[in-house]
């Protein structure tokens, strides 16, 4: 029965398919598709783009879904986020109340026009079968096959949507050939979920065409919340060095957005931008990047060849595993001390969340790293960034400001220059942001609730025990939000500006304002005692001096 399903869904395919095209006619003087031996197809650009202006446009995606445990904070449908794990009100609208839906008690809608406008669209078929589920719902990749399937199955779906889709590269002779698998469990469950008439071959195409293509469900300011299949999207090329980033736009935080009479008609049809981190020449392919950039030349390699099916040769590959090489034969050793020193962080790590010891322990592990400090190689692959990262945030949520600020210095001076790409890069806009957060706890420019005169000068008197004083948080504010706003204004994520002009507005009404931190030798007191908090001797510091523009 299946594989009649199966015949009579390629049939129709081939019936209906005229050839799928993935650039819009507004794009066509931009980007063009083209063939390349040994990577299938890739987009390339038609002219020579500014590293000022946003590539093209994305409009909001069919095939996506929250992840599992964001849904309580995220409107289903215009995917505005209420609450964060950061405790700053700017990353979240707390004010916004979600109302849970009757039917299914898993969708949260921000406003009454959000829950209407989902339930014509697609969550009327997907109600019931959520509200069966209670519980165990499905994780998110698998929800967006859903919604495909449910709408396909009611015509819902315009068959040139369905066309991009379901011509997108499957590797499904690979996955396939490995037998019966997981994923065709997985594809049975939907089936019946779905009562769908769909074959389980085609729903397991759908699943094995989402996990070659999908990318992470992008917010604003925070990272991911999902995945999503923008069939623009998958036609990029992956390179460990790529060319262009998606952005979310910061109007798309505003709740409701896509009806907004406040924005222009524009706003409302942009979901994302594709924006370049540099200059492209005309005829350059254009490189996203599929893989975590802050992992090691190792852990990429290995990830891209056990789900993407294709051995990375980059340049950025070919110089990470020389410069490897080349630590490994000065320092033999070494890579075997950073290791178990990075266990001994993660394992203090895991148990955060039981007992507040932990978080110490691991902030006082994290300190150690300074031997690894001059060696970049090391702290910029695998578990550094993500150690540095995550005690960043588990500072914030425990109201260890001062940790969190040298962590998120950490990954400003040392681990973003070297690893995200542009000057232009959102994540380093985005730490930067976080970091200037934090600072204005710290110097009580703004400060989240909660926060208490105390606890701030607890914190001032910790740093200063580092060895960074009031008056150098200030000088390097002051920098950091310079940097922020040069970035902003030198790049395609202009969005932004306002938001750098409303913290150099807070920082003027300030009694920073009136602190002299002017002068040759301030500068030079205020490096001197950032050197020395995140512990680096003088030749490196020097180097992250020249890498960070100070
Ligand atoms: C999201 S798709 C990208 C578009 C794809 N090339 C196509 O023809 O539709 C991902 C797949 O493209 C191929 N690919 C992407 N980047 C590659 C690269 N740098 N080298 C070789 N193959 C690559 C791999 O087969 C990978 O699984």
């Amino acid at each position: 029965m299946a594989e009649f399903d199966s015949l009579v869904d390629s049939l129709m395919q081939r019936k209906n398919a005229p050839e799928a095209s993935y650039i819009q006619d507004q794009d066509a003087k931009t980007l063009k598709l083209e063939q390349i031996p040994g990577r299938g197809q890739g987009i390339f650009a038609a002219r020579s783009l500014s590293v000022t202006d946003p590539i093209c446009s994305l409009s909001y995606p069919t095939m996506m879904a929250i992840d599992s445990d964001l849904i309580h904070t995220t409107c289903y449908h215009c995917l505005v986020v209420t609450a964060t794990h950061l405790p700053f009100p700017s990353y979240g609208h707390a004010s916004i109340d979600l109302k849970t839906c009757n039917g299914c008690h898993f969708a949260r809608f921000c406003s009454k026009n959000c829950q209407i406008k989902s339930w014509h669209a697609y969550h009327k078929y997907e109600c019931k079968i959520f509200k069966k589920l209670k519980n165990n719902q499905l994780p998110a990749i698998l929800r967006a096959v859903l919604r495909v399937v449910l709408l396909q199955g009611r015509d819902k779906l315009p068959a040139d949507e369905w066309n991009r889709i379901t011509s997108l590269v499957s590797h499904e002779e690979i996955l396939a050939g490995r037998g019966r698998s997981n994923l065709t469990e997985m594809a049975e469950g939907i089936k019946h979920l779905a009562e769908s008439s769909m074959s389980i071959e085609t729903i397991q195409r759908l699943i094995f065409i989402m996990k070659s293509n999908a990318t992470e469900l992008p917010t604003p300011v925070q990272g991911g919340i999902g995945v999503m299949l923008e069939p623009l999207v998958a036609k990029f090329n992956h390179s460990c060095e790529p060319n262009l980033s998606i952005h979310r736009p910061q109007h798309t935080m505003t709740s409701g957005w896509m009806d907004s009479m406040q924005l222009s008609e524009d706003d409302r049809k942009t979901f994302a931008q594709v924006i370049p981190l540099r200059d492209i020449q005309e005829g350059e392919e254009l490189f996203n990047i599929y893989v975590a950039p802050t992992s090691g030349v190792k852990a990429r390699k290995a990830k891209l060849m056990e789900d993407y099916f294709f051995e990375c040769t980059c340049p950025k590959c070919t110089s990470d595993a020389e410069a490897a090489a080349n630590l490994a034969n000065q320092q033999p050793g070494l890579s075997g001390q950073f290791e178990k020193w990075a266990q001994e962080v993660t394992r203090h790590i895991a148990q955060i969340g039981l007992k507040s010891g932990p978080f110490q322990k691991a902030a006082t592990a994290m300190d150690k790293s300074a031997r690894f400090l001059e060696y970049p190689v090391l702290y910029t692959s695998g578990e550094f960034p993500d150690i540095a990262r995550t005690l960043v945030l588990e500072g914030l949520k425990g109201q260890a400001f001062d940790e969190a600020l040298i962590d998120a210095l950490r990954l400003y001076f040392l681990v973003n220059p070297q690893r995200f790409v542009g000057r232009h890069n959102p994540t380093n806009i985005y730490t930067i942001s976080l970091t200037l957060d934090i600072f204005d706890a710290l110097l009580e420019i703004s400060t989240p609730p909660g926060i208490t005169k105390d606890k701030s000068e607890k914190w001032l008197s910790n740093l200063s025990s580092r060895g960074l004083s009031r008056n150098s948080l200030i000088y390097w504010r002051q920098k950091i939000c310079a940097d922020m706003k040069k970035r902003v204004e030198g790049g395609a994520v202009k969005d932004l500006y306002s938001l750098v002009e409303k913290r150099e507005e807070e920082m003027r009404k300030s009694t920073a304002q009136n602190t002299d931190v002017e002068g040759e030798d301030f500068k030079r007191v205020a490096e001197g005692e950032m050197r020395d908090a995140l512990r680096l001797k003088e030749p490196r510091w020097q180097i992250v001096l020249q890498d960070s523009g100070s």
